[in-house]
């Protein structure tokens, strides 16, 4: 039952004003104006938006996946949270293999009755599916030790992050506290590599951000939370037991370290690759309908590095080799620089080059993007 606050919110709030069109083709989204923004909103608008009948939608056809998602090995809560949605784009980037497309018609139900309401293609010749058979077949080549290391920088940075947060409160230091809130940044986004992998605890740790604002939707919509959403809380009190300090000043300075860390981690995922006036935003003209390759126009819409390019490290903790990271997101960081080579192949043999730039462009690039009015003509080739 929704609350009142919410009937309110959703009553005042509606759209006045004509909608924005997505030059894509895509319907303005459901619950795009809803006052809260939250993956589950957003879920529930694309199962109004995507056609899929309450069942689970691939291409034109509609899928009952019921029985498999506890057998899923990249685990349940893909299939579980995405009923109901067209999930053409991410079941074909989380998948290398072939195993998943062969097993499709064991669930198959019925063709859908509406058009995808997506422009995107993912051709046998075309772009994508041609890049991700060249790659299924280097990976055989690709050193596996790459993945161990992502683990053990991943766990130093959690530690790292734990220890100082708790020398932080023991001491009131706020040196340590911005010391601590970086660990953390760089935490969180390690964890990112560990997002799109089959479900494993190390995905848990962007969870210390507080960054997802479920707590404040399980409010107000009265819906119970799931275990990761008490992480900060458990946290919270390790500190609290642990330094001895009294609660209020554990608060302040557990506070203090929160908002470093989600400063830090503003200027780096705002500036990491996505905006900038030469990468694609949607309204800006699109490639022509014949060239709605999925993958091309991921590429149209990320720009990477050249500072941090190489550097596991640093790819780890920055959002690094986002190109291929959004291509390929189950593949580890560790392993991606090695795919460069027959990803420049693939991309020459369709004219495409990967183009790279400097942190400071992108920082620039990010106000430029934000200040500007009119949408892009024609920056796009193809
Ligand atoms: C929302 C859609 C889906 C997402 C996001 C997703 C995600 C994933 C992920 C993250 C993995 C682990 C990949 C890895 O670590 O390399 C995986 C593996 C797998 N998934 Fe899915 N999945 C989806 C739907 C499906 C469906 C519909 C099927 C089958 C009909 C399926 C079958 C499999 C199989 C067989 C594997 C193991 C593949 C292998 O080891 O080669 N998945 N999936």
């Amino acid at each position: 039952m929704k609350s009142k606050f919410l009937r309110f919110l959703q009553d005042n709030i509606s759209p006045q004003l004509e909608l924005p069109k997505s030059s894509l083709g895509f319907r303005y989204p459901t619950l795009r104006d809803h006052p809260l923004h939250t993956a589950e909103i957003w879920l529930r608008g694309k199962q109004a938006d995507d056609g899929a009948e309450g069942l689970w939608r691939l291409y034109d056809g509609l899928y009952d996946f019921s029985t498999f998602i506890k057998h899923h090995p990249g685990g349940s809560d893909w299939l579980e949270l995405t009923k109901g949605t067209d999930i053409t784009e991410a079941f074909e980037a989380h998948h290398i293999s072939t195993i998943p497309e062969k097993i499709l018609h064991l669930y198959f139900v019925r063709k859908a009755k509406a058009p995808r309401n997506s422009p995107f293609t993912f051709e046998e010749n075309g772009f994508y599916k041609t890049l991700k058979a060249r790659v299924r077949k280097e990976l055989e080549n690709v050193p596996k030790q790459p993945e161990k290391r992502s683990k053990i920088l991943a766990d130093i940075l959690f530690l790292s992050f734990m220890v100082t947060s708790l020398i932080t409160v023991r001491d009131e230091s706020y040196i340590m506290g911005s010391l601590s809130g970086l660990f953390l940044t760089m935490t969180c986004i390690a964890a990112h590599n560990f997002f799109h992998q089959s479900d494993n605890f190390r995905m848990y740790y962007f969870d210390f951000t507080m960054m997802s604002s479920r707590i404040l939707q399980a409010i107000i919509e009265k819906s119970a939370l799931r275990w990761e959403n008490y992480i900060p809380l458990f946290h919270l009190l390790f500190l609290y037991q642990c330094s001895g300090r009294p609660f209020v000043t554990t608060l302040i300075l557990y506070a203090f370290i929160i908002t470093v860390g989600s400063l830090i981690f503003g200027y780096i995922g705002l500036n990491a690759g996505h905006h900038h006036p030469d990468l694609f935003h949607d309204g800006d003209e699109v490639r022509s309908p014949s060239k709605m390759d999925w993958g091309l126009h991921q590429m149209d819409s990320v720009r990477d590095r050249l500072e941090i390019t190489g550097s596991h490290f640093l790819v780890l903790t920055t959002f690094g080799d986002h190109t291929l990271h959004h291509l390929f997101p189950t593949i580890d960081h560790g392993r991606l620089n090695y795919l460069y080579p027959i990803f420049h192949e693939v991309c020459a043999h369709f004219g495409m080059e990967m183009k790279m730039s400097t942190q400071i462009d992108l920082t620039v690039g990010q106000f430029q993007q934000l200040s500007k009015i009119e949408p892009t003509k024609r920056s796009i080739k193809g």
